[in-house]
């Protein structure tokens, strides 16, 4: 962190940006990154008025978040909390483990806290990935129908060619599949790939790129985009809640009844017909791709914690929970259809998101390559679990309201 108001080098750098001499976006190219930082908020200051005193004050070299930002003024601090330890019998993610949870939102970590106790409480909860592929979708124009029928044979028939070309641009990631789709004179080709423990989204697009330029060379088609939004990235889409997209990830558990009564103050069947009204007849009556209560809640605060690309909480919350009273019982699950995580890569490497991956002992790449990205996944998914389970409890108990008053404000 560098005093902006204090630093000769950031005060003549402001200078000569506010003479028109150097842009805000050049001023990496003069000074190191902190300086650089701190003759920005100079700038800004001056021009808005607004102290960035604390924006400023941030606790690890500008450096390292050249590839994660590009102006950069400091950094916005979100409170970053942990509920837990929570018990999981996981396909990657065994044992106890606390959740880093990042976020504004008062009630929300006790809450999950609550999930999380109950759900231990209950012997754990099984999480298991059950698909994964991160995809990018290009659009081709072609002339007519005639013409996109023989792009989709070339493509059946030329896989291992695209393959080749793809896989040239990275040591980790694999093609698994290209699947063709066809809109009039419009051809869209969804490459699917095993990303590993990266998220995958620069590597899958740099990888159909270079399958790309082999169509083009190979047929007629011609590249309009290589997002085709068919992929689909950062978009609320069918597609993505009906074949998965990043990880497809399950978690569920059963709690005794007794448990239910004494810790969360209801019943197992009052909890499953809030379930259907809520979150199924409720969410279909709205048009709602989330059946859900508040996954967003968990995946949001977890991706904030852990440096995954924000954006893609509006994927990695379509997600659908079911509940069941099963003899006297609560069987409760959460389905997740596609949540983009990984463990190496983007804003996983910024020094607090490692931190909190440490507190999940998954930082970097696992062994075998993936297996960290997958228990990453299993723990989102037991966090949404743990807080599916505490929202319908205090809905059904009526707690809800009052447990924000108390603590939300
Ligand atoms: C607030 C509680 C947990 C109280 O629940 P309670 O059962 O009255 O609390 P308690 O004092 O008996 O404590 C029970 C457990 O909760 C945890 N707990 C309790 N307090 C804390 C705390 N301060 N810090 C950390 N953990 C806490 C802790 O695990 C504790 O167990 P213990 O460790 O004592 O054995 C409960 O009423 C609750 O979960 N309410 C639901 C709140 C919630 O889920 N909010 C989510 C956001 S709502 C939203 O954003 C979306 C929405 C609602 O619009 C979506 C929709 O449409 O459905
Ligand atoms: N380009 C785009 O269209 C979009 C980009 N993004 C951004 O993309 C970034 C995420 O992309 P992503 O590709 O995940 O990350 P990076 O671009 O940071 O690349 C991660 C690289 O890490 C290397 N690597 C090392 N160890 C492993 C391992 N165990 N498993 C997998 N890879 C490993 C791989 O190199 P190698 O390939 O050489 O093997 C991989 O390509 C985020 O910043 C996100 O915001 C988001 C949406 C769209």
């Amino acid at each position: 962190m560098t005093d902006a108001a204090d630093d000769p080098d950031a005060e003549s750098l402001a200078e000569r940006v506010r003479d028109g001499d150097l842009a805000l976006h050049e001023l990496d190219e003069h000074a190191d990154a902190d300086t650089a930082t701190a003759a920005r908020r100079l700038v800004v200051d001056a021009d808005t008025g607004a102290s960035l005193e604390t924006v400023g004050n941030y606790g690890f070299p500008a450096e390292r978040a050249e590839s994660n930002i590009e102006n950069m003024l400091g950094t916005v601090q979100i409170p970053v909390g942990v509920a837990g330890p929570v018990d999981v019998n996981g396909g990657a993610a065994d044992g106890e483990g606390y959740l880093p949870l990042a976020t504004t939102e008062g009630a929300l970590l006790a809450s999950v806290n609550r999930g999380c106790s109950v759900l231990s409480q209950a012997g754990g909860a099984n999480a298991r990935v059950l698909k994964s592929g991160m995809t990018r979708a290009p659009v081709f124009r072609v002339t007519d129908v005639v013409e996109a029928e023989a792009l989709v044979s070339w493509v059946r028939d030329n896989v291992d060619r695209l393959t080749e070309a793809a896989e040239s641009t990275t040591s980790h990631g694999e093609l698994d599949d290209v699947t063709p789709y066809v809109v009039g004179n419009s051809v869209y080709l969804r490459f699917r790939y095993d990303t590993k423990d990266a998220m995958g989204m620069n590597m899958a697009t740099i990888a159909t790129e270079a399958a790309c330029d082999v169509v083009e060379t190979e047929t007629e088609a011609e590249l309009v985009a290589l997002s085709g939004n068919l992929c689909t990235d950062k978009k609320p889409a069918a597609i993505n809640a009906v074949e998965g997209r990043g990880r497809t990830v399950t978690a569920d558990v059963t709690i005794p009844r007794e448990v239910v009564e004494n810790r969360l103050h209801t019943t197992p069947g009052d909890i499953a017909e809030l379930n259907v009204r809520k979150n199924l007849v409720g969410s279909a009556k709205a048009g709602s791709l989330g059946f859900n209560a508040h996954v967003a809640n968990v995946v949001a605060a977890m991706f904030l914690a852990t440096g995954q690309d924000e954006a893609q909480v509006v994927e990695g919350a379509n997600a659908i929970t079911t509940a069941e009273e099963r003899d006297g019982d609560l069987y409760l699950s959460v389905s997740l259809a596609s949540l983009e995580v990984g463990t190496v890569g983007g804003g996983t490497k910024l020094p607090t998101q490692a931190e909190a991956l440490d507190i999940l002992g998954i930082r970097g790449g696992g062994d075998p390559a993936g297996s960290n990205a997958d228990a990453l996944a299993e723990y989102v998914a037991v966090g949404a679990l743990a807080g599916e389970l505490s929202l319908l409890s205090a809905l059904a108990s009526r707690h809800l309201s009052s447990a924000h008053a108390e603590l939300g404000r």
